[in-house]
């Protein structure tokens, strides 16, 4: 079996019946970390934790989303083109792009970002800027819905960075799916964490926070890395 069939095989199933909820896209939070926890080096430097292999399993997922969606930090930190390059030579379909959506509060996105390069040379769709907030935040729920009703997302990939997953995972109902790498390689703790920040939920009848519990959790290695897939599950 090829890397590409081998992320083919893993991601396949873990999309059974898509799209169902006309509500809000079907939403799969991803991110690359070392085993201690880090997606990023000191001061936010960008890390390339992930292996050939499961770098082609990332871009592989973003092939089957119509979106893909990062916080501005992301853009400004590690100025990402967030399209589809790493694909089986032997296929001969072009892949399908999905589209960048940037939430950027402050609207910081810069103009020579690759981005837009990627866009005027044809090889990726113009981004979409989500500039509204309440309190420097766009709400979630809100954009989920606006997607899906308005703009014909029906299934998104979130990348990052550590801001959004937090929000993404310490909120009731914003994830069906969690897709981490995890890359044998330790960052140190003045590395930025994936989920560092993170509060959870609390209501007035729970004083402690709650955080997701993982159902239906699958592992594959992939080269080096081990990847975890499950989903995030309230009740
Ligand atoms: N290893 C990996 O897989 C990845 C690592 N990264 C790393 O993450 C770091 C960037 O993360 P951050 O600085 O936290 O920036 P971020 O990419 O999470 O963007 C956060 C910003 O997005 C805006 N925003 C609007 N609505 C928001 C909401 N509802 N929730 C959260 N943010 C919202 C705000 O302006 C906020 O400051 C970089 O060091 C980058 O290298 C980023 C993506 C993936
Ligand atoms: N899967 C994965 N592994 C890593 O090691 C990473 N550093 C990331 N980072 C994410 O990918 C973006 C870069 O995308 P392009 O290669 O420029 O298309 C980066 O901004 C992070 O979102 N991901």
């Amino acid at each position: 079996m090829t890397i590409y069939q081998q992320a083919a095989h893993f991601l396949s199933p873990l999309f059974p019946d898509i799209p169902t909820n006309e509500a809000r896209p079907f939403v799969t939070l991803t991110y690359a970390q070392s085993i201690d926890g880090k997606i990023a080096g000191s001061n936010g430097q960008q890390l390339i934790l992930s292996g050939n292999g499961s770098m082609i399993m990332t871009h592989r997922l973003r092939t089957m989303h119509d979106g893909i969606m990062v916080g501005i930090g992301t853009i400004l930190n590690d100025d990402p083109r967030l399209s589809v390059r790493l694909v089986d030579p032997s296929d001969p379909t072009p892949p399908r792009q999905p589209q960048p959506i940037i939430l950027d509060t402050h609207l910081r996105f810069p103009l020579g970002a690759k981005l837009l390069h990627n866009f005027q040379s044809g090889a990726g769709k113009a981004p979409w800027i989500v500039t509204a907030a309440i309190d420097g935040h766009t709400s979630l729920p809100d954009l989920l819905s606006l997607l899906r009703r308005h703009h014909g997302i029906a299934t998104l990939m979130i990348e990052g960075g550590a801001r959004v997953i937090q929000a993404c995972l310490g909120a009731v109902g914003h994830v069906d799916l969690l897709v981490v790498t995890v890359a044998p390689t330790i960052v140190g703790r003045d590395g930025v964490a994936a989920t560092g920040e993170m509060a959870g939920e609390t209501t007035p009848a729970t004083a402690a926070p709650r955080f997701p519990r993982l159902d239906d959790v699958r592992y594959e290695q992939f080269g080096r890395d081990i990847v975890m897939a499950a989903r995030p599950a309230w009740d």
